[in-house]
Parts: C-alpha cells; structure tokens; sequence
C-alpha cells in the first residue's frame, strides 16, 4: 500500500487506538528538536493586528527536510478566535458564499442564515439540523468542485478583514505580495476526515496555502508530491496556522481524525457564567463553543492567479 494511505488509516483507526507519539506537537518543541526549528518571521509594518498577540511574539517554525512548510502556534487572543468562529459560523456561510447545501436545500435556506436557523425555538427541526450538514462554504473565487476549475465568473469579493490577516502571515514568511483570492472554509464532526490530496486547481502553485484552524483538534498529514512518499503527523489546535508553499505547495495532505478536547481547556473558552464581563446571556459566546464542542473549523486561503496574470480568457 502507497505510505501515504498507510499513514491515512493507521491514524483513522478507532481500535486499538494508533500510537500518537510520532505526531508533532508544536506546543511542545525545543531547540534540539530533530523535525522542526524556530523560524525568524519577516518585519510587518503593522505590529499588532486585531485579535492577534503583538507580531514580535509569534512562534513560528519550519520544518529542517521539508522546505515551504511553516507553522505559527496559535497567535490569535482568545477574542480573536471567538471573532473568526462567528465569522465562519454567522457569516461566511451567507449569500453570495457558495455552500455544499445550495444543492440539496436551496428551498428550505433561501436567504436565510443556518446559524439563526439553529437557535432560532421556532425552526422545525429539519431547519435546525441544516448546521450540522455544513460542510464547507467558499469565498471570493468558488472552486468548482465538479470541474476542479476556478473561473471569473464565479466570483464574490474577498472578505477584507480574512485578506488582512492572509496578508500578514504570508508577508512574514517572505510573500509580501500574496493576494487573498479564494477560500474554502471546512466545518469537520469527529467523525470526519479529508482524504489524501493536493491543492492544484489554482494557477499559482508557489504562493502559501494557508490554513487556520479552530475548535477540536486535528491530525494533520503532510507528504511529498506523491503518495509514496511517507507523510509527517502533526496536531492543529484551535489557533494554529500551518503553510504550505514553494516545493510544498503541491504536496499531498490530509485530516485522518478529529480528535477531541475538553471545551474548559480550549483558548477560546469563556468560563461558566452566564453573564460574562457584563455581557447579557445572548451575547456570550456560548452556543459558538455547544458548535465546537464536537466541531472543528478550517480557513484555508489561497492566491488563485500568479502576480500580475490575467484570468485565462478560455477559463471565463
Ligand atoms: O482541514 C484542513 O486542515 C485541511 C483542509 C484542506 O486541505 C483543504 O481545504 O484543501
Ligand atoms: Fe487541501
């Protein structure tokens, strides 16, 4: 068997579990560490970005045998993860993003947002359960997931503030010119996994991939450019950011478990009142936290055209 797919099953494996103490934690590295090393990230203009720690503060690493793969451990503060989770939870599954339910349910959302749908008492419990079979939801250019292709016509602004925070990782890993043009939001169960792939769709197979995760924490696999090659293991935890880019950039990956943490020990996690800092019942972050108590989120941006290219007149 290919040692990608080995790798993909062994860490699938519900019994007995795998043996985990090969999957890197980056919480838990040191300056011997054999796999990954610090890395020095580039000088911002910005210094502080909102809902992040101060840049100067960032833990970034590399990888010492797989050049293009970076990993920032968590720099969000933790209201700057609440503020990500309710955008990929109460906005970016809205018209004119493109979700896996415009298919099937198209009548029963109409314009309507699956987030309210799920709190709203007076949803029947058909509309209620429409958030639990999101799955992902796409932004600015929408990847054609029948073709594989990106076009110009099917395309909605970027978010600006996601374009931002885009900008300033790839910027401090040497792409100061990286440009937010399309994103997949995935929304992952434990039950859930991503097989084995690569990201080849966009034109650009050289700028970052980036991907920013939240909530339960995954088992990430990254290989080479083919499934022979042995993949690395290591944990996403809510915050994480992990790039892909250069000679990495068209390397196979994959999500082979989801596993789980308790809510009280997440960086997001608000405490057991029901008043919080002041803050009525409905403005805790509370049902947002119920979410993720079984979910995990991943924003994962790309650049889709190379600098300056046009898109290609037969792909509009
Ligand atoms: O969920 C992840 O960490 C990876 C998602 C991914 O690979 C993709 O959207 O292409
Ligand atoms: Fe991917």
């Amino acid at each position: 068997m290919e040692k990608f797919k080995e790798s993909f099953k062994l860490y699938k494996r519900k019994k007995p579990p795998p043996d985990y103490s090969n999957v890197i934690d980056f919480t838990k590295i040191d300056a011997e560490d054999r796999q990954v090393c610090s890395l020095i990230l580039e000088k911002q203009s910005c210094d502080v970005l909102d809902g992040m720690i101060p840049f100067t503060s960032w833990k970034a690493y590399q990888h010492r045998k797989i050049p293009g793969f970076y990993f920032i451990s968590n720099p969000f503060t933790p209201d700057g993860q609440r503020k990500w989770i309710k955008r990929c939870l109460n906005d970016f599954p809205l018209k004119p993003n493109i979700t896996n339910l415009d298919v099937n349910y198209s009548d029963l959302i109409r314009e309507r947002n699956v987030w309210s749908m799920h709190l709203d008492a007076d949803s029947t419990d058909e509309e209620k359960q429409l958030l639990h079979k999101l799955r992902w939801s796409t932004l600015g250019y929408h990847h054609n997931w029948d073709t594989k292709k990106y076009t110009a016509d099917r395309y909605t602004p970027f978010p600006d503030d996601l374009s931002c925070l885009s900008r300033c990782i790839a910027h401090g890993i040497g792409f100061p010119h990286f440009k937010a043009e399309a994103a997949i939001v995935n929304y992952y169960h434990l039950d859930s996994t991503l097989s084995g792939h690569t990201d080849h769709s966009e034109f650009d197979h050289i700028s970052p991939l980036i991907s920013i995760s939240f909530g339960q924490t995954a088992v990430f696999l990254l290989g080479g450019l083919t499934k022979d090659i042995d993949p690395i293991a290591l944990y996403l935890h809510s915050g994480d950011i992990c790039i892909m880019s250069g000679e990495c950039r068209l390397a196979y990956h994959a999500v082979p478990k989801i596993l789980r943490t308790p809510t009280s020990e997440l960086p997001y996690h608000e405490g057991d009142d029901d008043t919080v800092n002041g803050r009525k019942v409905e403005d805790t972050f509370e049902p947002f936290e119920s979410y993720l108590q079984s979910s995990r989120i991943n924003m994962n941006v790309r650049q889709v055209l190379c600098d300056g290219q046009e898109f290609p007149k037969d792909e509009s």
